[in-house]
């Protein structure tokens, strides 16, 4: 089945996201931006609240040039979360930077690469991920005016998934996704769907996280047909 990742900012967030049936768990600070980094401290706390019963994510930080990005995600692999989430930013970060990425991190820890569907992504680097060791790659929205599903067709969307399946990376599709879209997020067949504001108090992704809001997420995903699994 299609996992349910949720995005949380600290250790009291984590523990109410497992409890309520969250399958991955993002370290991410949402009001530093879309992939805003918490300290390394807080992920470590959110390491040991998640103890083991959810995978644990952590990002490294927003549109970061490549040698504070790779600083960022050496940081993030030492805390003991089981994936490293990297944003690749159009201009900011290419195929020589994925490589050096892949060099410095690929035996330590799992990798997911975040390409961003309101920036123009290039599909054409997912089998570059792949060959630079990467175990996954997202697609999340830069912005957070408007929802995954208004930046690309579905066509583009299902080729993603696919791609990445065919370069034998795990999946994952986020960017204001609410649960009311999960029936149609969740079609594509991701590994993962992810989701922050979709599950905050009055759907507001700085807001505190909602864990009825993430029991009914992770219910209607359960209650999908199924997709490979992530982990
Ligand atoms: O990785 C998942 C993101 O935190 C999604 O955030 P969002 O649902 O607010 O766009």
């Amino acid at each position: 089945m299609t996992l349910l990742l949720v995005s949380v900012t600290n250790a009291e967030e984590a523990h109410l996201a497992v409890e309520a049936g969250a399958d991955l768990i993002d370290a991410k600070d949402p009001a530093a931006g879309a992939l805003g980094a918490l300290t390394p401290a807080t992920v470590a706390e959110i390491v040991a609240a998640v103890d083991g019963r959810a995978t644990v994510t952590a990002v490294c930080g927003d549109h970061l040039r490549a040698e504070t990005l790779l600083d960022s995600a050496e940081a993030m692999a030492a805390t003991g979360v089981d994936m490293v989430k990297i944003g690749f930013v159009p201009d900011l970060a290419d195929a020589r930077v994925i490589r050096a990425a892949g060099r410095l991190l690929g035996t330590r820890t799992k990798l997911v690469a975040v390409l961003f569907a309101d920036l123009v992504p290039d599909f054409g680097l997912v089998p570059v991920l792949a060959e630079a060791g990467f175990h996954g790659v997202m697609l999340d929205t830069s912005g957070k005016s408007a929802g995954l599903l208004s930046h690309l067709s579905t066509m583009r969307i299902f080729g993603f998934v696919s791609t990445a399946r065919t370069c034998g990376l795990i999946s994952g599709l986020a960017g204001s996704v609410r649960i009311a879209d999960l029936p149609a997020v969740a079609g594509f067949g991701p590994d993962l769907v992810g989701m922050r504001g979709g599950v905050c108090r009055g759907g507001r992704r700085t807001s505190a996280l909602d864990p009825d809001l993430v029991r009914m997420a992770a219910a209607r995903l359960r209650a999908m047909p199924c997709a490979a699994q992530a982990g």
